[in-house]
């Protein structure tokens, strides 16, 4: 009589655990579909907010933040956009919640068109974006980072040089370096590398057209995906495509040559190439994976080293400051090299407040949500797209009081520490942040440090020659710039010390 009892009792529990669940689900899903969406502003039932043509987005997301707060809901077309613009939002939803913020929206033009799917910073969640990022962590992390630190040193010695030639060129100088440092860590490529190179030229026009086909309401088929099936339509994506396909074919034949010929560098496509099975890629996308090391890396560490010189160039006080410390730690008889980065808080200061004052980023790069979250009564719903928008951030009152103010004081606590407290989202955040930030942060270094050490600033300082070229605030990419560059250090003792700093 007793035997059946437990078998009812497992039923029992079992019929419970499930109808609970489901209660639990419903429960959750009434509550989730009925929480609101966060503030912002109205928006047309077809056309959704409209964003002009002609704004720059970064700034008019930062508007909509200050006045609707600190995170903001837009709508375009039937979808939904989000925008995180305070440090304390972008914490606890970009970073808290990133497991479900791994995703990026379709990106119709950008990604399908003229990425055809294998572009690492538009590839969707899932396997696809797990064998491209696992081989690009590969060669980017940490410990593959600091063998590059030599080729960095080398590279950034020749932007002295190559200022002490033609100063008025220093933003081409910023771009041949961080191309070299990319394309030898990339392909392996040594020899030099100038700004009229076919190659160069090359690159950077991909570059170009890739945040051409980035902006936010450029192509049409972004609203529309059905356009990309018009004969026809889209036609200057598609050469887009096939230009940059042949240009990463090209580089990545190069290394094969090298190879079959037995005379290829250690580097990152030649790993590729050797365990393409191991990292199960094929021949197009592994070619694309090197293409976005220069796609994502050469420009953004030029606008970095072009950012630092406009904000030295316009804070006289900071330089001396820098120069002090320099003095101090590295002295005048040597050049500054790595090893010197803990003892240089002045310098590492700086760089975090241009970093912070100019981002590189301004609007950072979208991310999407894979399944609903809920913050703080808001609901962020599952396929909206997710801005953290770094001009906004960077610009959080509470964290950075008076945040228009270039002010390297700021990074440093009470005492005289750089402080570890707040984090800096310059690479982004969460699963997907910059893979690339430890290769990064040594360009910006050493850069800074011998750009610094070598004009010596105490008695001409790097300067604008014309200060109101910056004064509408340049973001992202500045416009040329002069910048009068007269080393006190002696020419001649200064070409040098340079020529003997660092060989590859
Ligand atoms: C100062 C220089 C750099 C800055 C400011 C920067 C910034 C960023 C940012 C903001 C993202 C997007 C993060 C997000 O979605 O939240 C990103 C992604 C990426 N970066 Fe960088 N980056 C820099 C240099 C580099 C370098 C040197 C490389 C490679 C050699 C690199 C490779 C990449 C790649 C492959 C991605 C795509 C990652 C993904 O979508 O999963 N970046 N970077």
């Amino acid at each position: 009589m007793s035997q059946p009892l437990p078998m009812l009792n497992w039923t029992t529990g079992f019929c419970a655990a499930v109808l609970l669940g489901i209660l639990a689900c419903r429960r959750r899903l009434a509550t989730n579909s009925s929480l609101p969406l966060p503030p912002g502003p109205p928006s047309h039932w077809f056309w959704g907010t409209k964003i002009p043509k002609s704004a720059n987005v970064a700034f008019l997301f930062s508007k909509l933040v200050d006045e609707y707060g600190p995170v903001v809901s837009i709508k375009q077309g039937r979808k939904v956009a989000i925008i995180i613009g305070r440090h304390d939002a972008a914490n606890e939803i970009m970073e808290k919640e990133g497991g479900a913020l791994v995703g990026r929206p379709r990106l119709v033009a950008a990604g399908e068109i003229v990425s055809k799917d294998m572009r690492l910073l538009l590839s969707q969640s899932g396997d696809q974006f797990r064998r491209l990022r696992r081989a690009a962590h590969t060669h980017l992390q940490a410990k593959a980072a600091e063998t590059y630190e030599p080729l960095q040193m080398f590279n950034a010695k020749n932007v002295i040089l190559d200022i002490l030639d033609d100063p008025k060129e220093h933003i081409m100088h910023a771009r041949r370096y961080a191309t070299s440092v990319i394309l030898r860590v990339t392909y392996g490529k040594t020899t030099p590398t100038a700004v009229t190179d076919p190659e160069m030229v090359a690159i950077l026009k991909v570059v170009d057209h890739f945040q051409t086909v980035m902006r936010p309401g450029n192509f049409l088929v972004d609203r529309f995906p059905l356009l990309k099936y018009i004969p026809g339509y889209g036609r200057i994506l598609e050469k887009w495509h096939q230009e940059e396909l042949a240009l990463f074919h090209d580089h990545m034949d190069r290394v094969k040559r090298n190879m079959a010929e037995g005379k290829a560098e250690a580097c990152f496509m030649r790993y590729m190439l050797e365990n393409a099975e191991k990292h199960q890629l094929s021949e197009d996308e592994m070619a694309y994976l090197g293409g976005a090391f220069y796609g994502a890396g050469s420009d953004t560490s030029a606008v970095a080293i072009m950012n630092m010189i406009m904000a030295a160039t316009l804070h006289p006080e900071a330089q001396t400051k820098i120069q002090e410390e320099l003095d101090l730690i590295v002295g005048r008889d040597r050049v500054p090299i790595f090893a010197d980065h803990d003892m240089l808080p002045q310098l590492q200061a700086f760089i975090l407040e241009t970093l912070r004052w100019r981002p590189i980023t301004p609007l950072g790069f979208a991310h999407r949500a894979t399944s609903d979250i809920i913050w703080r009564g808001y609901r962020i719903p599952a396929g909206a797209t997710v801005y953290g928008v770094h001009w906004a951030i960077t610009r959080d009152p509470v964290v950075f009081p008076d945040p228009e103010k270039f002010n390297p004081a700021r990074w440093f606590d009470s005492e005289g520490k750089i402080r570890t407290d707040i984090k800096s989202f310059t690479f982004g955040f969460g699963r997907r942040s910059c893979p690339g930030h430890h290769v990064a942060n040594r360009s910006i270094y050493i850069n800074a440090a011998l750009i610094f050490w070598s004009f010596r600033l105490s008695q001409n300082p790097m300067a604008p020659i014309d200060p109101t070229a910056f004064e509408d605030g340049m973001i992202a990419h500045p416009r040329p710039f002069d910048v009068k560059f007269e080393p006190r250090t002696e020419e001649k003792v200064l070409r040098q010390m340079m020529e003997n700093y660092a060989k590859e």
